[in-house]
């Protein structure tokens, strides 16, 4: 199931015809070994063209608004997404860009379905019986080319006042959102540092246990969707300016995808660092959230480094 950006708009469901348990393999190990590595004939484009939706220029310029938007007090922190189009030779295969995701993001939430596949680092919220879990992920740097500049890469990171207050208003806002269903919440007190093959992160994991009276599972998710990881807050202040910089529909990129069960337990996944693949093309999803000191041209590079999730999967490096 997936529930999309906007609030408003339907939830997806489908119902597997099959279902494959892996919860004695948390750490996915089960799964990949039966993903076979993919061979270099895969499915791979000869030739490919990619383009931006809209320049970046302009999308620096919306950084620079939103902004602005910030440091007048009108809002905390909004998110904005950029569009790449691909354009290749030959049909991309969902199942073959799911392996190779598989491989380099063998810690990531990984799906394919609607259209949709990625390989997400976030955790919207996990629920088994009483116990929840979210994995709450905000402030971005590149990856080190050695072990000594990555370490320092993480250090800034950790210190940046910019990335912290990206980060502080996550985690705000989903402890706010589960706190008053739970019998305990625990968060780390400083955010981790989550490293993936081509970003690093600043996360707060959120477990808790549930009330015995509490709401549902998809009440709960639906009470954290969309996050300030992806839409920023106030929520309906972000929603406009998203509404009024963006001005396209993100569909179920920056919504939730995973399972529920009729026990009412479930795991959804934040749908980031994905493709909604049409045949021979694809249109690849990236955002930043952007504070009172962010700066359009680092905001760029940024998203750059992002898409070293999905683009090589596409393409086949
Ligand atoms: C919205 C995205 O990432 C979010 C998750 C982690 C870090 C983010 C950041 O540092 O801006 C974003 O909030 C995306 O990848 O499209």
């Amino acid at each position: 199931m997936a529930f999309p950006f906007q609030r408003q708009e339907p939830i997806r469901l489908a119902v597997p015809a099959r279902t494959l348990s892996l919860e004695e393999t948390p750490d996915h190990r089960r799964l990949l070994a039966s993903v076979p590595t993919p061979s270099a004939k895969s499915g791979e484009p000869g030739a490919f063209a990619l383009r931006p939706s809209e320049p970046p220029e302009q999308w620096c310029g919306s950084v620079a608004d939103a902004a602005r938007a910030v440091r007048r007090g009108e809002l905390r922190k909004a998110v904005l997404a950029r569009r790449i189009q691909m354009e290749c030779d030959t049909d991309i295969q969902p199942s073959v860009v799911l392996r190779r995701l598989a491989h380099s993001f063998p810690s990531a939430y990984l799906f394919s379905a609607f259209g949709l596949v990625g390989a997400s680092p976030e955790l919207l919220l996990a629920k088994r019986g009483r116990r929840v879990e979210s994995r709450a992920l905000a402030g971005t740097i590149r990856r080190g080319g050695d072990a000594e500049s990555d370490r320092r890469l993480a250090s800034w990171l950790q210190e940046s006042g910019k990335n912290q207050e990206e980060h502080r208003v996550l985690r705000e806002a989903v402890l706010d959102a589960l706190t008053s269903s739970t019998t305990w919440i625990k968060a780390n007190e400083r955010p981790e540092t989550l490293k993936l093959a081509n970003v690093q992160h600043l996360m707060t994991r959120v477990r808790a246990e549930l009330k015995a009276d509490h709401p549902p599972f998809l009440r709960l998710a639906a009470m954290l969707h969309p996050t300030p990881a992806v839409c920023g807050w106030p929520r309906d202040k972000a929603y406009e300016v998203i509404e009024r910089l963006e001005g396209w529909d993100r569909g179920l990129y920056g919504g939730a995808l995973g399972w529920v069960d009729a026990e009412g337990n479930g795991c959804l996944c934040v749908t980031i660092r994905c493709a909604e693949i049409h045949g021979k093309n694809a249109t690849m999803y990236v955002g930043n959230g952007i504070v009172a000191d962010s700066d359009p041209k680092e905001e760029l590079a940024e998203t750059r480094a992002k898409l070293g999730a999905i683009l090589p999967a596409l393409i086949a490096p």
